[in-house]
């Protein structure tokens, strides 16, 4: 059993979500990071890859005070738990999503990560060591699942959404399409990684709604579980 996933994403009008140097970018508005905080609140869990921890440095936490009230009255942490995809152990031991908030942090690493790494994150959260080389995204999701986690956000980047994606593990995307034009063809987008070959291959959507917002678009599909 694994949880409900959903990604969560916001990209530029041109489908990047960073620069070419991967530097962090603001697309949404004032009202997409608004409803960002509430689905945060509404998650057991959030995931990102360590590439977005060592870009941007995301908190992850809850942010506005109702929210954090609501999720303590229903006898929960005031901030989700914060899993980090991070193979070899790359985690900065003063990193915000393990030293700000709440709650419990998983850092999800691979047998071949550096054991003293692997310590010293052990200090500042829970390990678990699924997978390899490569932390293996089934198996943490059956892990995550049996720690309670039933409604799981995916934050980024690309290369973890790809992996979770192109492995039919991805229930929803929410893509906030910002008003602006990063270009670059080696910025990231929602989905990098290796990249489908075949159409047959293709993940399909389809389309729940679609909602203006701020200046762009916030636009909700659900992955189709046949093509
Ligand atoms: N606009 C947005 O909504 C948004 C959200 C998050 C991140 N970003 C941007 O995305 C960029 C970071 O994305 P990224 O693609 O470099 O990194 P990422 O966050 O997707 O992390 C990828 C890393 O996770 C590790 N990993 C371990 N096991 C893995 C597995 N099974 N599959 C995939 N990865 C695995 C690998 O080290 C891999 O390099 C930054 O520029 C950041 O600003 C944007
Ligand atoms: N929804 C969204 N719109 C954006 O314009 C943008 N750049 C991100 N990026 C996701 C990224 O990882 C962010 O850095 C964290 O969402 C910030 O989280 P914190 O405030 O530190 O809790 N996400």
């Amino acid at each position: 059993m694994r949880p409900h996933v959903f990604v969560n994403v916001a990209m530029s009008a041109d489908g990047k979500i960073s620069t070419k140097e991967r530097r962090q970018v603001k697309i949404s508005g004032k009202n997409d990071f608004v409803r960002v905080d509430r689905i945060k609140a509404e998650s057991d869990a959030i995931m990102v890859g360590i590439g977005t921890v060592l870009a941007d440095n995301p908190s992850l936490t809850v942010k506005n005070p109702d929210l954090r009230a609501m999720r303590r009255q229903e006898g929960k942490d005031e901030d989700p738990i914060r899993v980090v995809v991070d193979s070899q152990a790359r985690t900065p031991p003063d990193a915000d999503i393990l030293r700000k908030g709440t709650g419990r942090r998983i850092i999800a690493v691979a047998g071949s990560a550096p054991r003293e790494r692997v310590e010293e994150l052990g200090k500042l959260g829970t390990v678990v060591v699924v997978g390899e080389t490569a932390v293996d995204l089934a198996e943490l999701l059956n892990i995550l699942y049996r720690y309670g986690v039933r409604r799981l956000m995916v934050e980024g980047g690309g290369t973890l959404i790809w992996s979770l994606i192109s492995q039919g593990l991805v229930d929803e995307v929410y893509t906030y399409v910002g008003s602006l034009i990063i270009g670059g063809k080696d910025a990231p987008t929602p989905a990098d990684g290796q990249g489908f070959l075949n159409e047959a291959d293709f993940i399909r959507l389809r389309l729940r709604d679609a909602e203006p917002m701020d200046d762009g678009l916030l636009v909700r599909w659900d992955v189709r579980s046949e093509p």
